[in-house]
C-alpha cells in the first residue's frame, strides 16, 4: 500500500541531539564536588580494611589522645586508637545502613503508589490509609521502642526507619504517578494491549526518576543523620566497632581535654550530609527546569460493567453496532444518554458536535478507557461477534490493538518522549506479530512509508522531541497499525496540527481506509472535515445522538434544527458562494450533564421549540437508514413524524 504525500523534512541538525548528557544542573562545579564527595566516601569506607593505616580496632596505650602527627593523620582518641583509620572504617557502618533505610522507603513506597494510581479511587484510600498510619508513628519512639524488644541491631533498625519513611515517599509520588498514568502515550500503550506491568516499568517509572532521586538523596542524607544520633544514644553498634555517631560519641566525652577529637568525623559528618542535599538540590532544580507544561489530560479507567442490562444477540453486518449506550459518573451525572450507531466494514463514521457533547465518552467507551470513575452503566458495543460491555481488562487488552485502535488529538503526548521512535514502534510489532528483532524493525520501516514518512530509516533514530506535529500524528498512526486492527479510533486527529498538515493527515487516512479496508471512527469538531472523509454521520448534543445517517443525506437535507444551526455556522463556504460577513452562531451553550432537560436538549437553544419539545422525545427513523431525535424536523427527510413521545426508533 502506498500513500502519495509530500515529502517530510527532518528538522534541521541544529535540533537538540538525541545523544544522552549529563543534565544541566548536575554539570555545575558544586554538585560535581558533591558527587565526587559521596563517591570517594563510600569507595574509602567500603575498602577501609585493606588500606588504612591501623585496623580500626588497634590500640597503642602510649599514644592517647595525640593530636594530629605525621604516623596519626588525625590523632588518636583515648585508647591510642588511630581516629583516620576509625573515621574510614566507621564511614560504610553509617552510610550502609542509611541506604538500606532508603531502600525500604523506595521498595515500599514506589510500589504503593504505582498500585494506588493504577487501581483508582479504592486502591488509593486503602493505600493512603496506610501510609496515613505510618505517618501519625513517631519516629523517635518506634526506633527505641523497637531497639528496647529487639535490642541494638543497626541494620535492623535502619530498615525500620526505611518503613517509616515510605509513607511520605508515597505521598509525594502517588501526585506524579497519578499524573503520569494520564498522559496519552500511557493511553496509547494500553491501547496498544501493554500490560500493567509494562506500562508501569516503561512510561510511568522513569517519569518518576528525577523525584525519585532527589528524594532518595535527601533520606539518605537524613539517614546517615539519625544513625549518628542513635550511635551518638548508644544504639550504634557494639563496642569497639567504629560509626560516625559512635565516633562522636567518644569526643563529646573528651570535649574539654581534648576538643580536636570533635572536629575529624564532625567535618566528615558535616560535609556527606551537604553533598548529599547538595545532589538533591540539583537534581530537583533540573526537574523543574525541564518539567514540561501541559494541560491536565483525562484520566484513563475501564469498563465498570455495573447495571449493564444483558443485550439482544446482533445479527448485522456492522463491523461494530453500539446499542443504547449509557456512560455515566459514579453516583454522579449521565455522560452519555442511549446512544446508538453502526460502522460498516471499510467506512468512516464521523461523531460531531460542539464540545461537550459526549463525543469522547461515546469513543473511549469502545476501547473501554474511560476516565476513572466513569463507567458504561448499560447498553452494549457488538463487535467481533461478542459484547465488549463487560469484559475484563485483560480481555479488553487483547483487543486493543489488535481489534481496535485509537489515535489522539496530541501526537506529541501521545509519544513517550524518553524513547526512540524506533523502539516504541518495534516493540508492539514484536508483541502483536511475534517476529524478532530484524523482522519488527524490517515492519516498522514499512508502517513509516505507509504513512507517508519519506526517510524511514531516520525518523526511526529519532526522539519524539525531533519530529514535527504532523510527522509525530504519522508516526502515531503508524503505531496504531501495527496489531493491524480492523477499527481506527480518531479523536480529533488534526486538531492540534495546522491547516496544511491537517490536510494531509486526513488524505492520508482517506487513502488508509480505501486501499486497507479499515474502518474509522473519526470525533470531530467539523463538518467540513467530516463531509470531506466521512461515509455516515452521528450528531451528538448533550449526551445524545440527534441525528444520524449517510453523511450526503445529513448534510444535503439536515432534519434537526441543531444540525441545521451547525451547517450555518460552519466556515466552510463551498465554492462560488458568497461569503457572509458573519457566520451565524447557536445562542447559548451545551448545558452541562447535571443539567439536562427531561424533554428535547436542544429546545433551549432551538428556535422552532413548542412546549412539547419539553416532554421526552425519542429518535424516529430518518434518511433511509438514519435517525433524528426531533418533533419539529428541518426537512422531509424524516419518513415518520417523530412527533409523539414513545415514537419508533
Ligand atoms: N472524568 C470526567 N468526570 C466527569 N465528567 C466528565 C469527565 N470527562 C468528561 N466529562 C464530561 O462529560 C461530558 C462529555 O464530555 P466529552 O469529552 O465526551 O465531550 P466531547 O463532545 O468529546 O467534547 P470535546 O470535543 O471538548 O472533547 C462533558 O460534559 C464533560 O464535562
Amino acid at each position: 500500500m502506498s500513500v502519495s504525500t509530500e515529502p517530510i523534512q527532518l528538522p534541521s541538525p541544529a535540533e537538540p541531539s538525541t545523544r544522552r548528557r549529563l543534565p544541566r544542573g548536575l554539570r555545575r562545579p558544586g554538585t560535581i564536588v558533591a558527587g565526587a564527595w559521596l563517591v570517594l566516601v563510600v569507595l574509602a569506607s567500603a575498602t577501609a580494611r585493606w588500606w588504612t593505616p591501623f585496623p580500626a580496632e588497634h590500640q597503642d596505650l602510649g599514644q592517647v589522645l595525640g593530636g594530629p602527627t605525621a604516623r596519626h593523620l588525625l590523632g588518636t582518641d583515648e585508647l591510642g586508637r588511630d581516629i583516620f583509620s576509625r573515621l574510614v572504617a566507621g564511614g560504610w557502618i553509617s552510610i550502609g545502613p542509611a541506604l538500606l533505610a532508603v531502600a525500604v522507603a523506595f521498595g515500599v513506597g514506589v510500589p504503593m503508589a504505582l498500585l494506588a494510581a493504577e487501581h483508582g479511587r479504592r486502591a488509593e484510600w486503602s493505600c493512603s490509609r496506610v501510609a496515613e498510619l505510618l505517618l501519625a508513628l513517631p519516629t523517635t519512639v518506634i526506633l527505641l521502642a523497637f531497639v528496647g524488644s529487639v535490642g541494638v541491631h543497626v541494620w535492623a533498625i535502619m530498615a525500620v526507619l526505611g518503613l517509616l519513611l515510605s509513607a511520605p515517599v508515597y505521598r509525594i509520588l502517588l501526585a506524579l504517578a497519578q499524573s503520569l498514568r494520564t498522559r496519552l502515550y500511557v493511553d496509547a500503550a494500553k491501547v496498544n494491549g501493554v500490560g500493567s506491568l509494562q506500562v508501569n516499568l516503561r512510561h510511568v517509572l522513569p517519569g518518576l526518576a528525577t523525584t525519585i532521586a532527589v528524594q532518595a538523596a535527601q533520606l539518605f542524607a537524613l539517614g546517615i543523620l539519625i544513625e549518628a544520633g542513635l550511635a551518638f544514644m548508644g544504639y550504634g553498634p557494639a563496642v569497639p566497632t567504629p560509626s560516625w555517631g559512635g565516633l562522636i560519641g567518644d569526643a563529646q566525652q573528651h570535649i574539654y581535654d581534648d576538643p580536636w577529637m570533635m572536629v575529624p568525623t564532625g567535618v566528615v559528618l558535616a560535609l556527606t550530609v551537604i553533598a548529599a542535599n547538595q545532589i538533591a538540590d540539583s537534581l530537583a532544580g533540573e526537574r523543574e527546569r525541564t518539567a514540561p507544561v501541559r494541560k491536565p489530560a483525562r484520566r484513563s479507567g475501564r469498563f465498570v460493567p455495573t447495571a449493564v442490562r444483558p443485550s439482544a444477540v446482533v445479527t448485522s453486518d456492522a463491523l461494530l453496532e453500539v446499542r443504547d449506550l449509557h456512560v455515566g459518573v459514579d453516583d454522579g451525572p449521565e455522560l452519555v444518554s442511549g446512544v446508538s450507531v453502526r460502522i460498516r466494514p471499510g467506512t468512516v463514521l464521523g461523531l460531531v458536535g460542539e464540545s461537550g457533547c459526549g463525543k469522547t465518552m461515546t469513543a473511549r467507551s469502545l476501547l473501554g478507557l474511560l476516565p476513572d470513575g466513569v463507567a458504561v452503566t448499560e447498553g452494549s458495543i457488538h463487535f467481533g461477534g461478542r459484547d465488549l460491555v463487560g469484559l475484563t481488562e485483560r480481555e479488553l487488552q487483547a483487543v486493543r490493538g489488535r481489534e481496535i485502535a485509537m489515535i489522539s488529538q496530541e501526537p506529541m503526548v501521545a509519544l513517550d518522549p524518553m524513547f526512540s521512535v524506533g523502539y516504541q514502534l518495534t516493540r508492539p510489532i514484536r508483541r502483536f506479530r511475534g517476529v524478532g528483532r530484524r523482522e519488527a524493525r524490517r515492519t516498522a520501516l514499512d508502517l513509516l512509508a505507509q504513512v507517508g514518512i519519506v526517510d524511514p530509516q531516520r525518523v526511526l533514530r529519532s526522539h519524539p522531541h525531533e519530529l514535527s506535529g504532523g510527522m509525530a500524528q504519522r508516526v502515531c498512526i503508524a503505531l496504531a497499525l501495527t496489531g493491524s486492527p480492523k477499527l481506527l479510533i480518531a479523536d480529533e486527529p488534526t486538531t492540534a496540527l495546522d491547516v496544511t498538515v491537517q490536510a494531509e493527515i486526513l488524505s492520508l487516512l482517506r487513502s488508509l481506509v480505501r486501499t486497507s479496508g479499515l474502518s474509522v471512527v473519526l470525533v470531530s469538531h467539523d463538518l467540513g472535515v467530516v463531509a470531506d472523509l466521512c461515509d455516515d454521520i452521528a450528531v451528538m448534543y448533550a449526551g445524545q445522538v440527534v441525528e444520524s445517517g449517510t453523511v450526503t443525506a445529513v448534510l444535503d437535507d439536515a432534519a434537526h434544527p441543531y444540525t441545521g444551526a451547525l451547517l450555518s455556522a460552519n466556515p466552510h463556504i463551498p465554492q462560488g458562494e458568497e461569503v457572509p460577513d458573519r457566520l451565524p452562531s447557536i445562542r447559548g451553550t451545551v448545558p452541562a450533564p447535571e443539567h439536562w432537560p427531561d424533554g428535547c436538549r436542544f429546545a433551549q437553544r432551538c428556535a422552532l421549540a413548542t412546549a412539547r419539545c419539553h416532554e421526552p422525545i425519542e429518535a424516529a427513523p430518518a434518511h433511509r437508514d438514519g435517525t433524528v431525535r426531533c418533533i419539529h424536523p428541518l426537512s422531509t427527510a424524516t419518513t415518520v413524524a417523530p412527533s409523539e413521545p414513545g415514537a419508533a426508533r
